[in-house]
């Protein structure tokens, strides 16, 4: 069989029959997925090794998106979350893309940048401009630190230096550009940053305090654009209530914060599931989302095409890797990455990004139509009915019960529960 990322009727089988049908449709090999069952995940010693005082390990659901469609390239994405509807509302957004294509993406340099802050400079203009004369002193400096990556064709591609005006005086404040390849690049910048932080002082004329990478990624951008036709939508009204809907997002920060979390959704889940760094991806994203003007504004655009179709696009900072990290250590990571199988990082930071768009126009979707409970309530009802100590086999009765009745609480869970129960 070819690769395909469209697997019908995926949710009804079993574990063992979903990773099977995974594997086949990605034309894997069963056992690299075999990290994906939990005894042969992540263990205690190995968890040990990752982080201080282990006293266990939290397992988070890790599903699969189907549907995705990146640069005419078939993608099985592993999602990993706690929310109800999330995979669900991706592959639904993706199937719709996939009839044009799916979805197009395009990335810059993997450039990380970190800063060094230089305080009491006399004359922060001529000290500015001091350290950019000595940039290939600076560059070269760096560099030696880390002669692999500059064997990989990565390494400092350049120095910047702002003065900031802050309340305790004008800082100076350099930075190193980095091309990390296909790290995340934290470890690799901030080393670089230590090594040349006091020869920067000095050239500059003044105290050298911190040295680290920054989080607003913002000369590693990823973008992903998709369309998505009015039809398969439910027609011109959707489209154009979609547009109405991120207009409000563009216009309001109140509206801006929940229509990003809405994309972060989907991020976060493939950033988690791959091993990366979710707390840098988010805090370069809502770095990302403030306008020139100081406005906090939507991440992402829609608007209609020549044909009436909803176009989407989403552009964000992306600074994933694929060595270092928990990426290489993780089990289960390492397994979610085989499965996705890019071929760079800026590869990954692409699906990534497409998955972004597709789970914000999921959510837009059922915004501007019947409304986010019908859909997510009743997959979230299967939480409910756990919650109030439902058996796998009782599960399915609740949830019926809950979204005939279209009251999702768990007092009335616990009722139906009761009456299941009563009737044996
Ligand atoms: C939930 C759906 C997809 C149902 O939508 P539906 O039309 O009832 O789904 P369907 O049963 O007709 O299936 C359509 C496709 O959806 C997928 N699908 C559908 N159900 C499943 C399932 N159980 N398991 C796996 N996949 C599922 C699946 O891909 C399926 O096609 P197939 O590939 O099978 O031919 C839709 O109502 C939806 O997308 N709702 C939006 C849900 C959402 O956005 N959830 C995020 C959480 S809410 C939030 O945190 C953020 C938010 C919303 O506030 C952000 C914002 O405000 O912008
Ligand atoms: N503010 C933040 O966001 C911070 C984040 N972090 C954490 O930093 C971690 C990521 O750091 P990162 O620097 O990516 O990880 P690592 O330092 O673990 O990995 C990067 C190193 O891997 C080696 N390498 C091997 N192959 C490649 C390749 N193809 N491309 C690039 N490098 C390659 C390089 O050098 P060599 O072989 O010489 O080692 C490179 O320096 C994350 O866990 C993150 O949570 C840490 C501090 C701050």
């Amino acid at each position: 069989m070819t690769r395909t990322s469209r697997i019908q009727g995926l949710r009804d089988l079993s574990f063992a029959a979903r990773r099977e049908a995974v594997a086949r449709s990605a034309e894997l090999d069963l056992d690299r997925l075999a990290a994906f069952d939990p005894a042969h995940g992540l263990g205690l010693d190995l968890a040990n090794q990752m982080i201080e005082n282990v006293v266990g390990i939290l397992g988070v659901p890790l599903g699969v998106a189907t549907n995705v469609v990146v640069n005419g390239r078939e993608i099985l994405v592993p999602m990993a979350t706690e929310e109800a509807s999330v995979v669900a509302a991706a592959s639904n957004a993706a199937k719709i893309a996939r009839a044009r294509g799916g979805f197009t993406t395009s990335s810059s340099s993997p450039l990380m940048q970190a800063q060094v802050q230089i305080l009491g400079v006399p004359d922060p203009e001529a000290g500015r401009v001091r350290l950019l004369e000595a940039r290939d002193e600076l560059v070269d400096l760096a560099n030696a630190q880390d002669p692999r990556l500059v064997e990989l064709d990565g390494g400092v591609r350049d120095v910047a230096v702002r003065l900031v005006p802050t309340r305790t005086g004008v800082h100076v404040v350099a930075h190193l550009q980095v091309d990390v390849r296909d790290a995340m690049g934290a470890n690799a910048v901030n080393t670089m940053a230590e090594a040349v932080a006091a020869r920067a002082g000095e050239i500059a004329g003044g105290r050298t305090l911190m040295r680290i990478l920054t989080n607003k990624a913002d000369l590693r951008l990823t973008r992903a654009r998709a369309v998505f036709p009015a039809e398969a939508l439910g027609g011109a009204q959707v489209v154009a209530d979609v547009v109405h809907a991120a207009a409000l997002a563009e216009a309001d920060p109140y509206r801006a914060a929940t229509h990003n979390k809405g994309i972060l959704n989907g991020v976060s889940a493939v950033v988690l599931a791959t091993g990366n760094d979710t707390r840098a991806v988010e805090a370069g994203a809502h770095s990302h989302a403030v306008a020139p003007d100081g406005r906090y504004t939507s991440l992402s655009r829609f608007e209609q095409d020549a044909d009436g179709d909803l176009v989407g696009t989403l552009e964000l900072p992306m600074p994933v890797g694929l060595v270092g990290g928990a990426t290489t250590v993780h089990p289960t990571a390492r397994a979610a990455v085989e499965l996705l199988g890019p071929r760079s990082a800026s590869e990954l930071a692409e699906i990534v990004v497409a998955v972004g768009l597709a789970q914000n126009l999921g959510a837009l979707r059922a915004l501007a139509t019947e409304g986010i409970q019908r859909g997510h309530m009743s997959l979230h009802a299967r939480n409910v009915a756990s919650t109030v100590g439902a058996t796998a086999d009782e599960v399915p009765h609740v949830v019926a019960r809950l979204v005939a009745d279209g009251r999702v609480r768990a007092d009335h869970a616990e009722q139906i529960l009761a009456d299941l129960r009563a009737q044996g």
